[in-house]
């Protein structure tokens, strides 16, 4: 497999946020989709680095939506003796049932219900982290999105300790955009699986992927300040009243 882009961006995200310690044992949470899917094999490539000590293995939520296939993923996961689990879950069943008032599947519980049961799978497999696929391109999708919904500058980010849970998230594709993502699963034939998730391509996320795709087309340098922009700490200038400083 070839993955240098990607090896170098995710060593350059493991050496800024220390996200991989020696004896770690990852559980990359896996979709089937083209990003979690890259991710996998490349975090087992990069666990082959004299450097670093760790394990991978992937772990897939079995969402219950119809057709998802993974014979393909799975072929070629065990081709490259790449572990990668399976977990049913009656997440789609759940979800359902608890439709939202437009008669839509909830994006919010799905993904908190899909968290929970990556969490609890990865303890039972003995994992010290949970890796997820998110990258640059998510990154400022959902900075976008906290601004436009929510009234905040905020984003997720490259290391999470959750204190509730005891456990550690990283996202170690948070220096790859898309289109490197892309290139890699093509030059690669690194299979994926089509969600057939029926809110897939109606959500408040497509919408911003397509604003800021035509904010890129008129603004190309847009793309790489957005992601400077993330972590330049010292250039940070928000307003703050007198009352901010005694909350
Ligand atoms: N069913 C699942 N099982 C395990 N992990 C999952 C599952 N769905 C999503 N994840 C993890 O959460 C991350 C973000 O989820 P999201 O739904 O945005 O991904 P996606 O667009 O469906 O797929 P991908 O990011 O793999 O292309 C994924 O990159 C993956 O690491």
């Amino acid at each position: 497999m070839n993955l240098q882009t990607i090896l170098r961006k995710i060593r350059r995200a493991d050496q800024d946020y220390h996200l991989i310690e020696d004896g770690d044992v990852i559980g990359v949470g896996v979709s089937g989709g083209k990003d979690s899917m890259v991710l996998l094999c490349a975090l087992q490539m990069y666990s082959r680095f004299r450097d670093k000590n760790f394990r991978v293995m992937g772990i897939h939520i079995e969402m219950g939506f119809p057709d998802m296939d993974f014979s393909q993923a799975d072929a070629f996961c065990a081709r490259w003796g790449i572990a990668l689990h399976h977990y049913p879950s009656q997440i789609y069943e759940i979800l359902k049932r608890n439709l939202a008032k437009d008669g839509s599947l909830q994006c919010s519980l799905c993904s908190k219900f899909k968290k929970a049961t990556v969490i609890t799978a990865a303890k039972e497999l003995g994992c010290t982290k949970v890796a997820f696929g998110h990258h640059s391109d998510d990154a400022v999708e959902t900075l976008f999105l906290n601004m436009i919904h929510g009234g905040k500058i905020a984003t997720f980010l490259p290391k999470m300790y959750m204190s509730r849970t005891d456990t550690t998230f990283i996202r170690p594709l948070i220096y790859c955009h898309e289109s490197d993502i892309q290139q890699a699963l093509e030059h690669n034939a690194i299979p994926y699986v089509k969600s057939t998730c029926p809110n897939d391509g109606f959500t408040q996320r497509q919408d911003i992927k397509e604003l800021l795709q035509q904010l890129y087309v008129d603004y190309p340098m847009a793309k790489g300040n957005f992601i400077y922009m993330l972590h330049n700490q010292k250039q940070l200038a928000l307003w703050q009243t007198e009352n901010d400083d005694h909350e």
